[in-house]
């Protein structure tokens, strides 16, 4: 049945990878499932109809027959639990991989989250440059802590995951502050999650789509 993947129409970031569709690519071309992939402009991601898809008016939006998931991590979740590639076979082995999964998106991309809103939403508050050493500050406590549990593990826990590709596409988001030059051994690990030939095709599936929309 086909998978609909609904994405940015021209992503901010010009196809450097960081919006989220990125990461359900990745995990698509992980699992060897192809899709098609639905723009969606800003102005109709607060539609009716986009909204009745996704009600906080955001993409992704993956779609298979009648099923519509949204929730990146959600959408990840449903791929490595219906083709392999993504989740172990053994059971607590994929059982910790979903544990990385929830660690990356409710402990690690937090923190983040705050630098992106305070370098993209707070930069005119008069606070501002107080707020942002303290932001940084919470992003290295918890990359310290990722780093001494990685040690010098190619994956977080064997084989790579579904947990793994969401620590790396976590992680990314980070690249443009330069905060992961700090952390050497998570540098390197997110380099080899760019390296897997999925991650490749992904990256490039959506920087070719976002070079190819009309100009706005
Ligand atoms: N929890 C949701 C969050 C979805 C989300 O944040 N979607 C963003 C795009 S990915 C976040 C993102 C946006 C832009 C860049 N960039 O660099 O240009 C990177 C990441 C969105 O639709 N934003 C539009 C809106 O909220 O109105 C999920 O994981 O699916």
């Amino acid at each position: 049945m086909t998978v609909t993947l609904t994405a940015f129409e021209r992503s901010p970031d010009g196809g450097m990878g960081l919006a989220r569709d990125t990461r359900v690519r990745w995990a698509l071309e992980e699992a060897g499932q192809a899709y098609e992939v639905r723009p969606v402009s800003f102005s109709a991601m607060k539609e009716p109809a986009h909204l009745a898809a996704q009600p906080f008016g955001q993409i992704p939006v993956y779609q298979e027959g009648d099923l519509v998931l949204f929730e990146s991590g959600a959408i990840i979740f449903h791929i490595a639990s219906h083709h392999s590639g993504l989740f172990p076979d053994d059971a607590n082995a994929r059982a910790r991989a979903i544990t990385w999964m929830f660690a990356a998106l409710n402990t690690v991309e937090p923190p983040i989250l705050e630098l992106i809103t305070v370098k993209f939403l707070e930069g005119d508050k008069p606070w501002n440059k107080d707020r942002l050493p303290l932001v940084f500050d919470r992003i290295r406590h918890r990359l310290t802590q990722l780093s001494a549990r990685l040690g010098d593990a190619d994956w977080l826990d064997g084989a790579f995951s579904a947990g793994d590709l969401l620590m790396v596409s976590v992680l990314l988001r980070t690249r443009p502050s330069g905060i992961l030059n700090e952390f050497p051994s998570l540098a390197a690990y997110v380099a080899r999650g760019e390296a897997r030939p999925a991650y490749k095709r992904a990256f490039a599936a959506q920087l070719a789509f976002n070079t190819a929309q009309p100009a706005a």
